[in-house]
């Protein structure tokens, strides 16, 4: 490790030691499991991948077959593969469908029940619309996308009981038209949710990438934990996950390279906002954040358009209200979690 700028030394001593151990002990490479030795391992549990897709026409259909040709075909570890059709205005369904993933409409899923809008939305209602011992989630806009990535993802959790939730992490380039820029990606982890969640949850200093999009846990967890609705699902359930079942439940996979559809610098700030939001209220409901008013949840942004009030910018109001979907066990009835081994 190296001295940083106005940084201090970031000698090897100066990282606390309990993130060190953590490292070494819950880090892991997606290489380090076969195919073949999950299915060996996994001794009747069953593996569902859930995608959440939001107009990924172009990028779903590849995913889900690397996903039925290595893993359901070649090696049975995965039982059930899902994309949440999250109100697209593409052809997701279909090509999705013709890939060989069962669809589900999103508000269909828990009907008559009001349907939300967002990516939470789409994950709760994925892990609602599954049966798998194991909950893999993928995102649906990814390019480079290989089997390994459900594979390092499972092996933590096939391999030790004591492991709840794995995220992937990756090296991510930012592609934009002509330029890549090789670490670029990952603009809202940086700038955003790192920081704060070194503030105010360092145990969770060691995740690589916090808001990775591809994950993996125990649906006897992951039914027990609330799902934000919007882009603030994956820091809330790493804020809530080590509140409840402790770091050393959490683990991390290396997947090599992601590369993925990126969203404008305008949306990615409405994903700031949400994610702040969710961090502030996650610091309430554990009384560190007592504060005499709330925070507005509008979000102003300005846009090459309509004139507005006399200046020469469109104004784009936002509401980035945290809302949130109870954990999934409060509408079912579920048997006593068994503690980890
Ligand atoms: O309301 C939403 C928003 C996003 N997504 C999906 O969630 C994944 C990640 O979303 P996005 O790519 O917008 O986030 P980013 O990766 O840019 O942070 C993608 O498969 C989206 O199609 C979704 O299903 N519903
Ligand atoms: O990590 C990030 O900063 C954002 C944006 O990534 P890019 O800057 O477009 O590579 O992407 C992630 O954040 C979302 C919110 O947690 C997740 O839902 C996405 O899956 C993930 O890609």
């Amino acid at each position: 490790m190296h001295a940083t700028g106005t940084g201090v030394d970031t000698a090897e001593n100066a990282v606390p030691a309990a993130i060190g151990t953590w490292l070494r002990r819950r880090s892991a490479r997606a290489d380090d499991w076969t195919a073949a030795e999950l299915v060996a391992a996994k001794r009747g549990r069953t593996v569902s991948v859930v995608i959440p897709a939001r107009d990924e026409q172009e990028t779903v259909g590849e995913i889900v077959r690397t996903i039925r040709t290595a893993l359901v075909d070649e090696h049975p570890l995965v039982d059930e593969v899902l994309v949440v059709d999250s109100h697209s205005t593409d052809a997701t369904a279909e090509v999705a469908a013709a890939a060989g993933a069962t669809v589900v409409a999103q508000d269909a899923v828990l009907y008559p029940l009001p349907g939300l809008r967002g990516k939470g939305e789409a994950l709760w209602k994925g892990l609602a619309a599954t049966t798998g011992d194991l909950v893999v989630f993928v995102d649906g806009d990814l390019y480079d996308f290989t089997a390994g990535y459900v594979i390092g993802l499972l092996g933590p959790l096939l391999a030790d009981r004591g492991v709840d939730y794995v995220k992937g992490f990756y090296h991510r380039p930012l592609v934009g038209a002509g330029h890549t820029d090789a670490d670029g990606g990952g603009r809202v982890t940086e700038l955003v949710a790192r920081p704060l969640l070194n503030m105010y949850w360092p145990q969770l200093a060691g995740f690589v990438q916090p808001l990775a999009g591809e994950y993996a846990g125990r649906r006897e967890v992951l039914e027990r934990i609330p799902f934000v609705t919007h882009y603030g699902v994956e820091v809330g359930h790493l804020i809530d996950l080590v509140e409840w079942r402790g770091l050393d439940a959490l683990a991390q996979v290396d997947l090599g390279t992601r590369t993925h559809r990126h969203q404008g610098t305008q949306a990615l700030g409405r994903m700031s906002g949400q994610i702040m939001l969710t961090i502030m209220d996650r610091l309430k409901a554990h009384g560190r954040l007592v504060s005499a008013e709330s925070p507005s949840t509008l979000l102003a942004q300005f846009q090459r358009g309509e004139p507005t009030h006399g200046v020469e910018r469109e104004l784009v109001l936002t509401d980035l209200a945290l809302t949130q979907r109870p954990p999934l066990s409060t509408f079912r009835q579920r048997e006593p979690l068994r503690e980890s081994a």
